[in-house]
């Protein structure tokens, strides 16, 4: 055991608990600038859920997709590819690659690099800054902290109630993403990010019959509606059976058995859905949600309530009603993605240390979720950031909105030959500045963070006219976006005298 993994001692400055991607970022924070020494307690792989099991193993499954649907639409590659399949072992190597082969030496070297101590096993509040530790052979020891104690532990999947389903073995996410073997016949239940991603790899993995039942009446509904409905499109022509405004009322599986992550879970599992009907599948997927790792973290001890299953925060990332205990990542329940896990834990450490060393807070000190950008890597991918229209309106913004075909920029109609594209601006007259954007289509994720940067720095609409993209890029939607505005601004009807 190396000497930072923190055996010879039971008091540091700041205890962070849980080892994902928001706590190794809390603990960096906390102690680069600072000579704060901290430790981190993880019970299972340093780099959590978004490193072996989530984000990192799902998009190098799904890079493999879009490129080869890229390429079967651009002359001279489509003839070499013709309708060849993906290479399976070869997608799941990279995958396995990605995924560091599910274990963690190179963050026990990064927090070692970092100064930062590692205790092995699972952390537990025990009252004010103290927490108990369980290792892997049942050795409890209590560790304290000066200043504060950080709760990151995570989320996972959902399971719902639904009859019979706990008994079928399901896939999660950890299944999906760690895929070993690809069913044949494939039920995925869910409509958010998790399962219109998986789905979407697994079909092009060789799945020969995928249905996706969704209980609502559109996918990804956090996003704009022609942003559901591109989705929709998108998988119907992969060929998946998408059975919107449908529930599963119940689940039986012959033989069940958990088989290890990845690999079927039994025989044939038979899924009942509401209106009565029948699928037969060979593996099923739940994909419905996830919910915060408050179990058994000691909340009681220090008085912290978790009604939802997520912890609350305030604007520093400090547990609501205390001053040394924080919460970051999806323990809190704000937004449920990595960046905005690490983004937390950079303000969090921020926090710690001005609190720790007398500091007033500053910018780097405070959270803010107006510009939430995130991306569904399908194909082809979506993104968006900011307030979608209807979002706005709830809140009382009389916006001005611009769309644009994206298919109809130079940029976009290189990139391919049979573009599908579109994109959205959501722009608050009052203050003549974005709010919002969606983008949809080949080659929009790079373009998120343009639209992000001009939402959080409040740039307004005049000033974007300056800001020239590059031709031929995808980026020219900005300049189509900004004619539109102005058009429909010009063209306005006069409101009476
Ligand atoms: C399939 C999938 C794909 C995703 N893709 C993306 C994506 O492309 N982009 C994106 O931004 N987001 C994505 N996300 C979301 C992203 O994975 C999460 O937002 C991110 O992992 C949250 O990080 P975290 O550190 O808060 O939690 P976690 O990654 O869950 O880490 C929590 C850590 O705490 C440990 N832990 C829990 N309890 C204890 C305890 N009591 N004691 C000690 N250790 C404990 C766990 O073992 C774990 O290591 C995806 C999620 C899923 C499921
Ligand atoms: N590319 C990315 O950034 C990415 C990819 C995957 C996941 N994520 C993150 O992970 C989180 C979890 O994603 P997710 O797709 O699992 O959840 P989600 O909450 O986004 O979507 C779950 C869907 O399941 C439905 N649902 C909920 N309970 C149900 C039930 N009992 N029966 C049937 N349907 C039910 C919901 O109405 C919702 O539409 C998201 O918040 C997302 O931010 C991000």
């Amino acid at each position: 055991m190396s000497a930072h993994e923190g055996q010879e001692r039971d008091h540091w400055d700041v205890v962070v608990v849980g080892g994902g991607q928001a706590g190794e970022t809390a603990a960096q924070y906390a102690s680069q600038f600072s000579g704060l020494s901290t430790v981190l307690v993880e019970e299972d792989l340093i780099g959590g859920e978004c490193e072996y099991w989530a984000c990192r193993p799902s998009k190098a499954l799904l890079m493999p997709v879009e490129a080869q649907s890229v390429g079967r639409d651009l002359p001279g590659v489509r003839e070499m590819i013709a309708d060849r399949s993906l290479d399976v072992p070869a997608v799941l190597a990279r995958r396995d690659d990605i995924a560091f082969h599910y274990a963690d030496p190179q963050e026990v070297a990064w927090l070692k690099a970092n100064n930062i101590d590692l205790v092995r096993g699972r952390g537990r509040l025990a009252g004010p800054k103290q927490v108990a530790v369980t290792a892997s052979d049942g050795m409890v020891r209590t560790i304290t902290a000066e200043h504060a104690v950080v709760l990151a532990t995570g989320s996972s999947a959902l399971l719902p109630p639904t009859d019979g389903l706990a008994a079928a073995f399901p896939w999660t996410s950890r299944d999906v993403t760690a895929v070993r073997e690809v069913p044949r016949r494939l039920v995925v239940v869910g409509g958010g990010p998790v399962a219109c991603e998986a789905v979407t790899w697994l079909h092009a993995l060789g799945v020969e019959e995928t249905t996706l039942v969704h209980r609502g009446p559109r996918l990804l509904t956090m996003m704009e509606p022609f942003a559901s409905d591109f989705a929709a499109r998108h998988l119907t022509l992969a060929g998946v059976d998408l059975r919107l405004g449908t529930s599963v009322t119940g689940v039986s599986r012959e033989d069940a058995q958990d088989r290890g992550v990845g690999r079927i879970h039994g025989g044939p599992v038979t899924v009942t859905l509401d209106d009565g009907s029948q699928l037969e599948a060979d593996e099923l997927v739940v994909a419905v949600g996830r919910r915060g790792g408050t179990d058994d973290i000691g909340l009681e001890t220090v008085d912290i309530p978790a009604p939802h299953g997520y912890v609350e925060v305030d604007d520093q990332c400090a547990v609501v009603g205390t001053d040394w205990l924080y919460a970051t990542g999806d323990l809190t329940g704000r937004a449920l993605l990595t960046h905005m896990a690490k983004y937390q834990a950079r303000v969090a450490g921020e926090a710690i240390t001005a609190r720790a060393l007398g500091k007033p807070f500053n910018g780097l000190t405070t959270a803010e979720y107006d510009a939430v950008a995130h991306v569904v890597f399908l194909d082809p991918p979506l993104c968006a950031v900011g307030m979608t229209e209807s979002v706005a309106r709830q809140r009382g913004i009389e916006v001005e909105t611009a769309e644009y075909d994206i298919a109809g920029i130079s940029g976009a109609a290189i990139s391919r030959e049979h573009y599908d594209g579109r994109a959205k601006l959501v722009v608050d007259p009052a203050t003549d500045t974005v709010i919002g954007a969606t983008f949809a289509g080949t080659a929009t994720t790079e373009l998120l963070h343009s639209a992000t940067v001009a939402i959080v720095g409040r740039v307004p609409v005049s000033r974007l006219w300056h800001a020239v993209a590059s031709f031929p890029t995808v980026s020219e939607i900005w300049l189509r976006l900004l004619e539109t505005l102005q058009q429909q601004r010009r063209t306005a009807p006069t409101p009476p005298a």
